[in-house]
């Protein structure tokens, strides 16, 4: 079967904006405002904000944050800065209230670049671990979980979103990947533990599993605050190279996407066509 990636598409440019994050939303606002808009300046097309990016990142801050995606200012002000910046934004997570089970969810929304809401997409996978000694973090404490995988058509081919936990599980980036995705976008925040042990490993994983680009964008380290975000936001391509990456501070990074370089590659290790789902179509069914 040949790749059902498209390859007619215009180039691509990605921004990770690694965003400084406070205790005052309409500051966070702001600042992400600030730095959509000199992404764009630079010719991004694609631009990503880090997950929690309007909000201080705690199971006790998503109540009191949390807001209605329908007259939010969040999602009022994510809109207009797409639109403004002329870019397909990926606006990182925020807290959102939903009005119809008052349930607290971890959402990423999407918007084109004449600013209109496109895409939602709840956190799936809870970040629920306690590491003995190193870290304790239980978002199902304030959090529902999302039910739905999310796939988004832009005019640069479809881009699947995951939030940050989500990256550890393969199979969301692998049915996104058959379904046509070139890259996985997940705005994310690992922390001092788990940073530096996958952070960079699981978006290689996600990558070169699949031959699609994998971009992470995280808050910028703060250590006065209550969780101290790993930063280095990455873009890896879809050999598992990392094609550009950054320390813990706030910035932004660039990457131009190509998709022939990825059909051609893909066409060198034709994993796409040599999978044998015969043998292991259905996953959940394995038993010990
Ligand atoms: N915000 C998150 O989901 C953090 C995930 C994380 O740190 C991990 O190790 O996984």
């Amino acid at each position: 079967m040949a790749s059902s990636f498209s390859t007619n598409v215009k180039p691509c440019k990605l921004a990770l904006i690694q965003l400084a994050v406070t205790a005052d939303k309409n500051a966070n606002l702001t600042n992400a405002r600030t730095h959509v808009l000199e992404a764009a300046s630079h010719g991004a097309n694609l631009i990503v904000l880090p997950e929690c990016f309007n909000s201080p990142y705690g199971t006790n801050f998503f109540p009191e944050y949390a807001e209605h995606l329908k007259d939010g200012p969040s999602v009022k002000a994510l809109s207009t800065m797409a639109k403004d910046a002329n870019a397909y934004l990926i606006g990182g997570s925020i807290p959102e209230r939903d009005p119809t089970d008052d349930k607290v969810y971890n959402t990423c929304t999407v918007y084109n670049p004449q600013g209109e809401l496109i895409a939602t997409h709840r956190k799936v996978h809870l970040f629920d671990i306690d590491v003995p000694g190193k870290i304790r973090f239980q978002e199902s404490e304030t959090l529902t979980a999302g039910n739905k995988l999310t796939h988004v058509d832009t005019e640069f081919g479809k881009v699947g979103v995951g939030i940050c936990y989500d990256i550890r599980f393969p199979e969301p980036a692998m049915i996104a990947a058959r379904q046509g995705c070139f890259i996985m976008v997940y705005p994310g925040a690992f922390n001092m533990t788990t940073g530096p042990l996958h952070w960079e490993l699981l978006q290689r994983a996600r990558a070169v599993d699949n031959q699609i680009y994998v971009a992470a964008c995280s808050p910028a380290r703060d250590l006065s605050a209550g969780y101290h975000a790993w930063g280095h936001s990455t873009v890896v391509g879809p050999a598992g190279n990392v094609i550009e990456t950054m320390d813990e501070k706030q910035g932004i990074i660039y990457a131009d996407l190509d998709l022939t370089k990825m059909t051609e590659f893909r066409q060198s290790i034709p994993l796409y066509n040599q999978r044998r789902f015969d043998l292991y179509a259905d996953v959940s069914k394995a038993t010990p």
